[in-house]
């Protein structure tokens, strides 16, 4: 194909800022590259190096292994909007961690323009608020993942457990209700183009994110705080039946009260991600690397949210104050609390 009809086509293609290519922000470059209808410009932290020089080595259970890819794009800042650069969607795939700055609303912020859609693949409650609040006027939608995937090594993504990522809009009530609609389902065909993942919309983004929370709110801190994965903690004696389904039952008694019904045998999910694929969910990927997690949104909002409503939650109260002890560890290694000096008691 002649420079020309390639230059054509590029102009054509929705272009899409991506911010965070780890596990997910990855794949995710990966299917809406390969759907031939989005350009991707990936912003990139710590592996910017690395994939600049090599691209990314991805082993995938839905696209194969690949050496080398690239998406349209990889840069190591945030372009501001206007300098020749527009973005009509950017995606943020990295952690949320609220409580460690700097924000991402504050991240995003020098690519945002009027029109811009916002996405949020992002696990846990109540993400889409600091983004409304700092971008009033913008839609932001929500994408909710159900892969498994992490980064080992800079630029290294293991791919394990299949993509299907279901998309809906955050409702923002300054903007309207069939255009937010619209945009979520073009984000459905054009990550949906290539054909290697299941990609759903779905108008309820509450419901979605509660069901989701059954894994992310119990699991993920479960096997963060004991060091094992899907698969070791349901070998391990007593975990799941003492542990993991009591906390479940309590986030599906906070998703009801707070007006989202899932089904009796929700709390089955555990058997869904097959046992000896012994997969380790993001939060414990992320204490492996002492990086900080994700806790306060995908343990202490649905928390918060249940408590409010009246809903004992003591299983997950539990564990929300170990993962705040896990992350207070953290800030303390990376110098970010300062603590008294150690004094010398003797007589
Ligand atoms: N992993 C999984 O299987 C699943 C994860 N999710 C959710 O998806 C989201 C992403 O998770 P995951 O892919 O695992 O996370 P990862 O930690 O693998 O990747 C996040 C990436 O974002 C980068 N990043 C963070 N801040 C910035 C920044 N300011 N600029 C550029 N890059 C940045 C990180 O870089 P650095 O290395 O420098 O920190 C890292 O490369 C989370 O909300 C998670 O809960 C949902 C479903 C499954
Ligand atoms: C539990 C799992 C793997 C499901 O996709 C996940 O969401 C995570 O690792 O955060």
């Amino acid at each position: 194909m002649s420079k020309k009809s390639n230059d054509t086509l590029d102009q054509r293609r929705t272009k899409v800022l991506l911010i965070g290519g780890g596990g997910v922000g990855t794949i995710a470059a990966l299917n809406l590259e390969r759907g031939g209808l989005a350009s991707v410009t990936v912003v990139l932290r710590s592996n910017y190096d690395t994939v600049k020089e090599h691209g990314f080595n991805i082993e995938s259970c839905d696209h194969g292994s690949l050496t080398g890819w690239r998406p349209t794009e990889v840069v190591d800042r945030v372009p501001i909007a206007g300098e020749g650069q527009w973005f009509e969607y950017i995606v943020c795939a990295t952690k949320n961690v609220v409580d460690v700055p700097p924000s991402l609303t504050s991240i995003i912020a020098p690519a945002v323009t009027p029109s811009t859609v916002i996405v949020l693949v992002q696990n846990g409650l109540n993400i889409e608020k600091p983004f409304l609040s700092a971008f009033p006027s913008n839609m932001v939608l929500s994408g909710v993942s159900f892969m498994g995937s992490s980064e080992p090594q800079h630029g290294h993504i293991k791919h394990d457990f299949n993509d299907i990522l279901v998309v809906g809009a955050f409702h923002n009530p300054s903007v309207d209700a069939v255009a937010e609609e619209h945009a979520a389902r073009r984000v459905v065909e054009l990550y949906g183009a290539g054909g290697r993942t299941k990609c759903t919309y779905s108008a309820d983004v509450g419901w979605t994110r509660w069901r989701k929370l059954i894994y992310n709110a119990c699991l993920n801190p479960i096997c963060a705080i004991t060091g094992l994965d899907t698969g070791r903690i349901r070998l391990a004696d007593g975990v799941i039946d003492g542990l993991v389904r009591p906390a479940m039952d309590e986030i599906r008694a906070a998703a009801r009260a707070s007006g989202h019904e899932l089904p009796d045998d929700i709390t089955d999910t555990i058997t869904k991600i097959p046992l000896d694929m012994y997969l380790p969910p993001s939060m414990l990927t992320d204490v492996r690397k002492n990086n900080f997690t994700e806790f306060e949104n995908l343990l202490g909002e649905p928390l918060r949210a249940g408590q409010a409503l009246g809903v004992p939650m003591p299983t997950l109260q539990v564990l929300y104050h170990l993962c705040q002890a896990i992350q207070w560890r953290n800030k303390e290694a990376k110098g970010m609390v300062k603590i008294p000096a150690k004094r010398t008691y003797t007589d």
